[in-house]
């Protein structure tokens, strides 16, 4: 059952996101249930004449813009992306996000990454003090992730991170191991607190079979906090 204080949230974020989309931009759609809201009030505008076009983070968001009648453009075609505008897990101090836990990490990073300026639209359950409580996801290729797994637990807790946990993410409903848009399996990594974010951000980096890790460091440029009445904004 949907939370009915978090989506009035999540919507009140959206609608401010609104307000950076302009006339003839090409827009990163990210994924999950905030990134939606955006996503039926940016096909709104369209409908209403706007001309943009977009790129898609996952296959889900793809679904969903192609039923509501948003232009995508495949990424190739794609020579420069103005804005893109995501949600997140957690948003930590300075900007530094959680993201990946609707799996679509890896083209949520890549998007994010090869925009001139992303905003992060989230409910104010996800403001933390500090990153961690939400288990972090790390995308590792199928080949040898047993193993990637250990290696990944050594680098967390190189990095500062006092005994974490790896779980396995399972597609929904069942007991096979999700697998991503890209092909990948998730290692929700549980940490519980990760004191220096960066330092595991760039650890994790460092192991073979770590295709992508969803720390998001100096990459969001705004981030809209939904309240019950409005948003606001902060920027970086
Ligand atoms: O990173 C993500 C998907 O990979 C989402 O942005 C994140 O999980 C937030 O989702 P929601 O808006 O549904 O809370």
């Amino acid at each position: 059952m949907p939370d009915m204080a978090s989506d009035t949230e999540k919507q009140n974020a959206a609608a401010a996101a609104m307000d950076f989309v302009e006339e003839g931009m090409t827009i990163g759609l990210g994924t999950g249930s905030t990134a939606k809201f955006f996503v039926e009030m940016l096909a709104d505008e369209i409908a209403d004449g706007l001309i943009v076009r977009c790129i898609e983070t996952s296959n889900q968001t793809r679904e969903l813009a192609r039923s509501l009648g948003v232009p995508l453009i495949p990424f190739e075609q794609v020579d420069r992306i103005h804005l893109t505008v995501d949600g997140a897990d957690e948003v930590g101090p300075g900007g530094v996000l959680i993201k990946g836990g609707g799996a679509a990490l890896l083209r949520e990073k890549i998007i994010a990454n090869a925009s001139d300026h992303m905003v992060v639209i989230a409910d104010s359950s996800k403001e933390v003090p500090h990153l961690g409580a939400f288990p972090l996801p790390v995308e590792v290729t199928p080949f040898g992730y047993t193993i990637t797994a250990k290696k990944v637990h050594d680098a967390l807790v190189a990095s500062g991170v006092e005994r974490p946990r790896i779980e396995l993410r399972k597609a929904a409903g069942s007991t096979d191991l999700l697998v991503t848009d890209g092909g990948n399996h998730i290692l929700d990594c549980h940490c519980g607190r990760i004191p220096d974010p960066a330092k595991t951000g760039a650890y994790l980096s460092g192991v073979p079979g770590v295709v992508e890790h969803g720390l998001f460091i100096g990459i969001a440029r705004t981030v809209i906090i939904g309240e019950e009445n409005g948003a606001h904004i902060i920027e970086y």
